[in-house]
């Protein structure tokens, strides 16, 4: 691994995470009645799920988000319970805080993160939902001009921790295939390392439309070697969940998983194993959620961000390293922690 001199950028994204978390906090407290449902005494996930009503995919962005904060934890036998604090946001305590938490119960980020919690996400998404093309439904992904400003908003990040993940992936020549690579630059970056090895960037066309204009930036950067990337790139425009995906050595999935539900996460793990030649690497670049659920604050942040914003959730490395050996994939157990709360986890195909 290089040394990393780059200054890391978590705070700034702590906080522009936090208001999600602050908007489930407050939810949970005032429209959900989280506490109260706990005040009896401990709740299993499955029971506190059937009595706030909640689906799957909103239970895990919220009960790890309140565990996080320290207001819930799991016992000795794995049930929900009230932490001393957490006593503090029910009524029956004196003093409790509900009566100053509620003065913010009427935000409209509070009313609406509500609504989502019990629905699973938005009421309507008359425009698609972001980062996300799914059949036969509108995509933001699709359009010219939304595609291009979420492939724009991202590309600062991706800059950033490019260069960060090309440093911590396998070197090796061959072949890399950076599956919805969006902007291309961790495919630009890997390959700039990797001077004798291919490329191909797998993304909406519209999404690629943005990217061939970023390679042609990097590629007059004037860095070293950034000339000679571009005849190294295929672009690929096409639809993961139901495409061909070209055979690959290594296959990148950065910021992936995040944006669907779990039974896609497993379809599109099975796909990507499928692409693997034998002995070949999927590298997995994301934000994860501690193994037992109850954790890193700055993860359950995002992963409230990502339920009010996509399909998906965060999800803990023991969730994906469940669904790479389902496919058929040996994960290793290298945890390799990148910036801004992010990491790289990997699993390699039998030879
Ligand atoms: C959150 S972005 C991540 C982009 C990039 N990997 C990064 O880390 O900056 C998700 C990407 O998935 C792409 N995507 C969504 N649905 C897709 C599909 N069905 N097939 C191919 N790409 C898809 C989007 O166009 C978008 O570029």
């Amino acid at each position: 691994m290089l040394p990393i001199t780059q200054l890391d950028l978590a705070p700034i994204t702590r906080h522009l995470r936090a208001m999600f978390g602050s908007r489930l906090l407050l939810a949970a407290v005032h429209h959900l009645n989280v506490f109260e449902e706990l005040k009896g005494g401990p709740l299993s996930v499955t029971e506190l799920r059937n009595q706030l009503q909640l689906a799957e995919r909103s239970a895990m962005v919220l009960f790890p988000a309140l565990c996080a904060m320290e207001l819930l934890r799991f016992d000795e036998s794995g049930q929900l319970a009230l932490t001393e604090l957490g006593h503090y946001l029910t009524q029956t305590q004196t003093p409790n805080l509900t009566g100053y938490t509620g003065l913010e119960k009427d935000d409209p980020g509070v009313l609406e993160m509500a609504i989502r919690l019990r629905n699973d996400g938005p009421l309507q998404a008359p425009e698609g939902i972001s980062f996300v093309k799914e059949g036969e439904g509108p995509s933001p992904m699709d359009d010219p001009e939304l595609s291009r400003k979420f492939t724009l908003g991202l590309a600062g990040r991706a800059r950033h921790l490019s260069p960060i993940a090309a440093a911590n992936l396998s070197k090796r020549e061959g072949h890399l295939l950076d599956v919805a690579g969006g902007t291309g630059f961790y495919t630009y970056e890997w390959l700039l390392a990797n001077p004798t090895s291919t490329a191909t960037l797998f993304d909406r066309p519209a999404v690629l439309a943005v990217a061939v204009e970023l390679l042609e930036e990097f590629v007059q950067s004037g860095r070293p070697g950034a000339a000679g990337v571009k005849e190294r790139v295929t672009f690929m425009p096409g639809d993961m969940l139901t495409d061909d995906i070209p055979q690959t050595d290594i296959l990148l999935a950065a910021s992936l998983f995040h944006d669907w539900p779990t039974s896609t996460c497993q379809h599109l793990a099975h796909r990507f194993a499928a692409a693997l030649r034998p002995g070949g690497e999927l590298w997995v670049h994301d934000a994860f959620l501690d193994d037992d659920l109850s954790g890193p604050l700055a993860v359950t942040d995002y992963s409230a961000q990502l339920f009010w914003n996509t399909l998906g959730r965060c999800y803990s490395r023991a969730e994906y390293r469940s669904w790479l050996a389902e496919a058929g994939l040996e994960p290793t157990a290298t945890n390799i922690p990148t910036q801004m709360d992010y990491g790289l986890i990997w699993a390699v195909k039998p030879a």
